[in-house]
């Protein structure tokens, strides 16, 4: 069974009390209760910009530091929170995170598949956007199918971006993606400073908040400024020989698209996605036609191993005409938990 999203928030919301005994404001009313909701938009050094009053008239952005009584809790982009103290936003202003409501997704990662640490990368996003060049640096199936991992088992929906199409035809490509039917965009800067494909990858955003990731190189930077005017997101430039981009973005960072048109988050480009932390039970539950299949599996079953039920699920074409390429797909990702030499 999956766990549910609600099992993600470790250390639980509520502020307990502090031993050390943080004043309250008044005998009966403790700071929290007057608290203001934010939304986390980046972090840095330990300072956090958050918006208060999203799309309201009295709308602002506050600087804000952690408060002493949320212990060890982390605070990551795309947190709500609880502040208090000075929210007017005004410029020397420092208000305080008293509390992070619990999170609907979380999207994690280890630095290798070794590593036992998790490392938090953004809350509460919808969607995770891949986004791939088709040429120059070549794409990397490897990290992408990673990369999918992550966003099932963040309980996100996933879907591909795939840029510097007016380099190299984006179909043979897409076929190993067909039966995993994740959504794709396909985007190429044109010669009049244009991004062709940008409309309908507006539309695959609107409404949603996207986390953009991809590693370095891939022209990530240059469709989050087409996205959203005013960005700015320093743009690198890709050596012809290695085919790797400059690292210049440093910090995730959540950017709202013009019109109420939803969010976008950008993050710094990566290199690899650690998945130890990952369950195959989280990956199979975005495989309905597949996940049916595995009641007569043993227990504890990978599902790639000789005694699988699910070879002869997709025989018996319970899972559809398909069912034999998803199968293949599904391992694919499942495998790719394995370490191996270059991711
Ligand atoms: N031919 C072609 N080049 C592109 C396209 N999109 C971006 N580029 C170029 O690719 C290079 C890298 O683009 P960036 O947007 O900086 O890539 P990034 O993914 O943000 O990289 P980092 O900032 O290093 O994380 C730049 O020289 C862009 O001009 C495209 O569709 N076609
Ligand atoms: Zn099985």
């Amino acid at each position: 069974m999956a766990r549910s999203t609600s099992d993600y928030d470790e250390s639980d919301a509520k502020v307990r009390p502090n031993k050390r005994g943080s004043r309250p404001r008044s005998k009966d009313r403790p700071a929290h209760l007057d608290a203001v909701p934010a939304k986390v938009t980046t972090v840095d050094r330990g300072r956090y910009t958050v918006l208060v009053g999203d799309g309201l008239a009295d709308e602002r952005v506050v600087i804000a530091m952690r408060a002493r009584e949320l212990g060890r809790k982390g605070i990551v982009v795309g947190d709500d929170v609880a502040l208090v103290g000075d929210v007017s936003g005004s410029p020397d202003a420092l208000a305080r995170i008293v509390r992070v409501e619990p999170r609907r997704t979380l999207l994690r990662r280890t630095a290798d598949d070794t590593d036992p640490v998790e490392r938090v990368i953004v809350s509460n996003a919808d969607q995770l956007v891949v986004v791939s060049a088709l040429a120059n640096p070549e794409p990397r199936p490897r990290l992408i199918d990673r990369c999918l991992v992550a966003a099932y088992d963040a309980g996100m929906s996933p879907l591909l971006a795939l840029t510097k199409a007016d380099l190299a035809d984006p179909e043979p490509f897409l076929e190993n993606y067909a039966p995993l039917e994740v959504p794709s965009v396909v985007t190429a800067t044109s010669g009049d400073d244009g991004t062709d494909g940008l409309e309908a990858l507006r539309d695959a955003l609107r409404g949603r908040v996207s986390v953009l990731v991809g590693h370095s190189g891939v022209g990530k930077s240059t469709l989050v400024n087409a996205l959203v005017p005013g960005a700015y997101r320093a743009t690198g430039v890709v050596n012809d020989v290695t085919g790797r981009g400059r690292h210049t973005s440093t910090s995730a960072i959540a950017l709202r698209l013009p019109d109420g048109g939803g969010w976008v988050i950008d993050t710094p480009g990566i290199r690899s996605f650690g998945l130890a932390h990952v369950d195959p039970e989280r990956i199979i539950v975005h495989f309905p036609d597949l996940e049916a299949g595995t009641d007569e599996c043993p227990r504890g079953c990978t599902h790639d191993e000789e005694e699988c039920a699910l070879d002869a699920w997709v025989a018996g074409g319970h899972a559809g005409p398909a069912g034999a390429s998803r199968l293949e797909s599904l391992r694919r990702l499942l495998r790719t938990r394995t370490p191996q030499r270059g991711d």
